[in-house]
């Protein structure tokens, strides 16, 4: 048998459970996940290896109508996506109704199904039963046409393999495009800044959904020590009022933001890490390109 290797991404409205199918493909955690929407900004790659295929999985944040500098950056990055991989993996919650925010996305996706192949995924049928699943898939069929339709369960691992393979025999036939082992190519840099980002957003993220961005200064083992990473960041928000939201009562919050970070940090990268965090403002960065390109948007 020749042996397949391709890329493949998940795309779906936010909290479709695109990051979690990724992450029980994959195997291991390197796309974050989250309760809430729109936390996947960055296209992280995760790579599935089998002895008779490798299957590349980048990850897109959701399709968004764009309504800041912010917003049209990311869909820019959503169709570049789409337009370089093999297979695309449309999902749709069971146990939600197929609404608007799902025709809008199968209305952008029809423009590449003609070239690259689109299957339609229902996720979380754990979250449902027997005939809420079949009224998805049905519901599903209606609005666009699709190589494949299946229902998985990242959580309870039902028909991921199934997935798995049925994305394989998209990819054409080629030489792994990466050495085994690796995970993500996606810089250690970003996934730290992902990690802060997220301690940061947790439980405030009804306040502060898109006014955060995280830059790593410096990441650089300590002299004379091999166990211990000590990592400078800056948390940047909008307005003064938002850097006291994350500062919490005499910096009580960003404390716990930080030792949070750092114990993700820490199980990432397997060692020891001083976070040193610090909150800069940033007036109105989302819509600033130039201050946009500077936060690595
Ligand atoms: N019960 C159940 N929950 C799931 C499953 N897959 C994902 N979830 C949950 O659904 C929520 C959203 O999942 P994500 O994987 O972050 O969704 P996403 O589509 O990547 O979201 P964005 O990054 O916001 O676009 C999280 O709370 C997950 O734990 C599943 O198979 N079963």
């Amino acid at each position: 048998m020749n042996h397949r290797s391709g890329f493949a991404c998940f795309v779906g409205r936010p909290n479709a459970g695109k990051s979690t199918l990724t992450n029980a493909l994959v195997g291991s955690k390197i796309a974050i996940t989250s309760s809430k929407p729109q936390t996947t900004r960055h296209a992280i790659r995760g790579i599935v290896h089998r002895d008779d295929a490798q299957l590349v999985i980048v990850d897109t944040p959701g399709l968004h109508r764009p309504r800041t500098v912010l917003g049209e950056r990311l869909n820019d990055i959503v169709y570049s996506t789409w337009s370089e991989v093999d297979v695309v993996g449309f999902c749709v919650p069971a146990n939600e109704k197929v609404g608007p925010g799902d025709k809008f996305i199968a209305n952008e996706l029809r423009k590449i199904a003609k070239r690259t192949p689109v299957l339609g995924i229902v996720t979380k049928t754990d979250l449902a039963n027997r005939q809420q699943i079949a009224d998805q898939l049905l519901a599903l069929q209606e609005v666009m046409e699709f190589a494949e339709l299946i229902p998985v369960s990242a959580s309870a691992g039902f028909q991921v393999k199934q997935l798995e393979d049925l994305l394989v025999q998209r990819l054409p036939e080629g030489p792994p495009l990466y050495p085994d082992g690796d995970l993500t190519d996606e810089p250690e840099q970003t996934l730290v800044a992902e990690l802060i980002r997220e301690a940061a957003l947790e439980g405030v993220r009804d306040e502060l959904p898109h006014s955060i961005a995280v830059t790593v200064e410096e990441m650089l083992p300590r002299e004379g020590r091999d166990d211990l990473l000590d990592v400078h960041a800056f948390l940047y928000v909008e307005r003064p009022s938002q850097k006291g939201i994350i500062l919490g009562h005499k910096g009580e919050r960003l404390r716990t933001v930080g030792s949070e970070a750092r114990r993700h940090i820490e199980a990432l990268l397997g060692t020891k890490v001083y976070l040193d965090l610090h909150i800069k403002v940033a007036k109105d960065w989302q819509r600033d390109p130039k201050q946009l390109r500077r936060l690595g948007f």
